[in-house]
């Protein structure tokens, strides 16, 4: 999809693979991504691929609009790294991002008291990149925030978690709240999306939480989110996103 759902439907939630090199970019493709996420998972929650390396991806996702059109190839986000809350810090790490041409910008935005700063620093460039803002289940995330990136110009909210090592989104946040978040950010014109090692068996519950698109890294690795994209546990995860619900399913 070149563009992310906007509205409530009935469809399943997107497919947001994140990879780490070129590769696995093809590979993503090639198994269906909804959305292509560039993220280097050994540099943290968020971590930042290169603006070289960014580059080259935007030059790939070019040539995939010429061969396929722009219609059937997925969309493209990246991650502008585990960044401190300063203001001005985070504005730097998104326009590096933006600069290389990535259409969407994923910004980590960690527990602090300076989050509303940072949103509003960050406003000026969401007429140049789609911008989504990351909030963390694992860090007591306020959902006031959601309305505040509405109107900030952000495109849409996601929350993964922060700490890998310290439980999934499931375990961290139930499905009701989860869907007062999406309620929330729809109320503010916000697309949606939810990851934090998610399994397979995390989906059909997942499923009805109504987000646009749900985010993988580790369940479709060899050997967790620092290893390597397993083209096979990706057509899982793909295959599942896509079946009929069914809540008894491990
Ligand atoms: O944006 C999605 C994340 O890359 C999810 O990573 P994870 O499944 O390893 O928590």
């Amino acid at each position: 999809m070149s563009q992310l759902r906007d509205t409530a439907s009935s469809l399943p939630p997107g497919l947001l693979a994140s990879v780490a090199d070129l590769r696995e970019m093809e590979l993503a493709r090639a198994g269906g991504a909804d959305i292509i996420d560039l993220k280097q998972p050994a540099f943290g929650a968020l971590g930042a691929w290169s603006p070289e390396a960014l580059t080259a991806a935007v030059m790939l996702w070019n040539a995939w609009g010429e061969q396929l059109g722009e219609a059937a190839r997925p969309a493209l986000s990246a991650t502008a790294g585990d960044q401190p809350m300063v203001p001005a810090l985070i504005r730097a790490a998104a326009e590096r991002v933006a600069e290389t041409g990535v259409p969407i910008v994923k910004v980590g935005l960690f527990h602090s008291k300076h989050t509303n700063e940072c949103i509003e620093a960050l406003a000026p460039l969401a007429s140049r990149a789609r911008l989504i803002g990351v909030l963390f289940a694992d860090q007591e995330p306020d959902f006031a925030v959601v309305g505040a990136l509405g109107r900030a110009g952000f495109a849409g909210v996601m929350i993964d978690t922060a700490d890998k090592r310290a439980g999934s989104l499931t375990e961290h946040l139930d499905p009701l709240t989860l869907g007062q978040f999406v309620a929330e950010a729809r109320r503010h014109g916000l697309i949606t999306g939810l990851a934090g090692s998610l399994r397979l068996g995390d989906i059909p519950s997942l499923t009805g939480v109504g987000a646009d698109y749900l985010g993988f890294r580790g369940a479709l690795c060899e050997g967790g989110r620092t290893g390597a994209l397993d083209p096979m546990r990706l057509g899982q995860v793909y295959a599942r996103l896509r079946e009929p619900t069914d809540h008894s399913r491990p």
